[in-house]
């Protein structure tokens, strides 16, 4: 088995590591197999940002929900997730996870808002999703919501303007009850 997966504080989110085989090319890893992670995945994205840069918080409105499997190419990364599963136990709790190429990957299900910040010199990242991307499914919150209060690597971060301009939880909260 290449592959050691552990679930984190948030029931569904797990880290998961894959075996590193170097030899004299330079090295080889599995990504995903789906008798580890019995997931079916509709899409592959890919992205580059330079250090500093923060993405998020983001989620897509079932049944639209993604799952997503977030695996740093180059780089490192502090990865977060925020639980908005209204019967979850950790409702409104936040996760950060440090991911670093070829050391971790991450899982988050459906029901978490993600994103990550950019604490290396730049980064790629590749992500799978369970579900295709839909504009008008797509949601997301401000990343230094003051109630999630979540300690961001990145304290002056480079935002898309779709992100500056996000919604607080409170009114996430409000539109969803
Ligand atoms: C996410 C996405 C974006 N796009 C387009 C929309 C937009 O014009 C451009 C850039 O999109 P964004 O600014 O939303 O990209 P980005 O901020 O990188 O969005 C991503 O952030 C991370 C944290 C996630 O978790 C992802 O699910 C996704 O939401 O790409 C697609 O065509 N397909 C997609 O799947």
């Amino acid at each position: 088995m290449n592959f050691t997966i552990e679930e984190l504080e948030l029931p569904g989110i797990l880290l998961i590591t894959s075996k590193l085989f170097r030899d004299n090319r330079g090295h080889f890893q599995e990504i995903f197999k789906n008798s580890v992670l019995n997931v079916e995945f509709q899409q592959c994205n890919f992205s580059f940002s330079q250090k500093d840069v923060i993405r998020g918080l983001h989620y897509q409105e079932p049944p639209n929900a993604q799952g997503k499997l977030i695996v740093p190419i180059t780089g490192h990364v502090q990865d977060v997730v925020v639980d908005l599963r209204k019967n979850s136990p950790t409702f409104s709790q936040h996760l950060c996870v440090e991911l670093k190429c070829q050391e971790s990957m991450l899982y988050v299900p459906e029901g978490f808002a993600h994103g990550f910040a950019v604490k290396s010199e730049s980064a790629h990242v590749m992500y799978m999703c369970t579900q295709e991307y839909n504009p008008n499914a797509e949601r997301g919150i401000k990343y230094n919501d003051p109630q999630l209060d979540i300690p961001w690597a990145v304290t002056q971060p480079i935002l898309s303007t779709k992100d500056s301009n996000l919604p607080l939880w409170q009114h996430v909260i409000r539109e969803q009850a």
